[in-house]
């Protein structure tokens, strides 16, 4: 089972799962894993996606889930500094895991995750938002950061660099400014070897619920044949590993001890008209009686570990904040 919403879109899908044709798929962060969903699209109104009986079965053997604190996080954050010194790195994207137990947040009541991704979708009307259940795992996610946008017809490829993070209220700072310029030239670095005609915009803020992120957008004419190639090397943008991408990911999984999955990986959703790459971040999968709730951020030199935990409380916010019980 498969249900989501496009970018601005109030429509909702889902796939038929009839033989032959995968036009969705979620390809994990490290690109191991690969989710197809079969069948064609369809659209399916609120009331089917109510009547979905979408309800974790299996518990996660929680005891495995070293639970993060700040001061845990701080030492992480501490090792990602040392890492990036020693390797003379502009940034490294370093993330957790938080445990969201239901029962802590009301013993009476039960988690809808149809209502949540209803919720959810209508909270975040710029972002591809979903909710899956495939081999006894449910994930639900959606931002709007695009890893490719490709027009079928015009051969038009678009892309983003999406960084730097703050509550609407403050004011950018340097930090935030060069760790999304880190994503702007690598994306660019990447685009200019497949097209001679790559267009950059103005950098601007992207409002995300209650944080805002800076975003450039680009977009170039490829030869459609190219298409695998640039999706394969622009994945894992700085955006949620860094440069080098192996480097930086071995450093990642030795710091953050855990398995990122689906997390910051991406998903391909082909339409008639398009293909789309969106980045699968604001994301958390679903157990009988808790959640795991996914959210990163750059660390720089410059990063203040408190600041970063900060982050990525409020990241996760875009799920905790849009959880229905019932
Ligand atoms: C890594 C995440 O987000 C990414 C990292 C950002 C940052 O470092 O400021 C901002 C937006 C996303 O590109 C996340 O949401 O978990």
């Amino acid at each position: 089972m498969l249900v989501f919403k496009l970018p601005d879109s109030d429509k909702f899908f889902c796939t038929d799962n009839s033989a032959g044709v995968s036009l969705v798929s979620f390809v994990s962060f490290d690109s191991k894993t690969v989710l197809d969903f079969k069948g064609n699209l369809c659209e399916i109104s609120k009331e089917e996606i109510l009547n979905l009986n979408v309800s974790p079965k299996s518990k996660s053997p929680l005891l495995e889930i070293a639970k993060e604190t700040p001061e845990s996080y701080a030492h992480k954050i501490s090792q990602a500094k040392d890492f990036i010194e020693k390797n003379e790195l502009k940034k490294l994207v370093l993330s957790r895991r938080k445990l969201l137990m239901y029962l802590d947040i009301d013993s009476e009541k039960k988690l809808s995750l149809a209502k949540s991704f209803l919720k959810f979708s209508e909270s975040y009307p710029s972002a591809f938002c979903y909710l899956f259940e495939k081999n006894g795992e449910i994930w639900m996610g959606g931002f709007s950061e695009v890893l490719g946008k490709f027009d079928k017809k015009t051969n038009i490829f678009e892309t983003m660099s999406v960084a730097g993070t703050l509550p609407l209220e403050e004011n950018w700072s340097d930090k935030e400014i060069e760790e999304q310029k880190a994503v702007t030239d690598y994306i660019h670095s990447i685009l200019r070897k497949f097209s001679s005609n790559l267009k950059v915009s103005s950098t601007k803020d992207l409002i995300s619920g209650n944080i805002k992120h800076l975003k450039t957008d680009f977009s170039a004419e490829i030869n459609s044949e190219s298409l695998d190639k640039i999706i394969s090397e622009l994945h894992p943008t700085p955006a949620v590993c860094g440069f080098p991408k192996e480097l930086c990911a071995q450093g990642i999984k030795s710091i953050e001890h855990f398995n990122r999955e689906l997390y910051a990986g991406y998903i391909k959703v082909e339409t008639e008209d398009f293909i789309y790459y969106f980045v699968n971040l604001r994301c958390a999968s679903f157990f009988k009686n808790y959640a795991i709730l996914f959210a990163g951020g750059g660390i720089t030199l410059k990063s203040d570990a408190q600041k970063e935990w900060t982050e990525t409380e409020l990241k996760s916010l875009a799920i905790q904040n849009n959880l229905v019980f019932i």
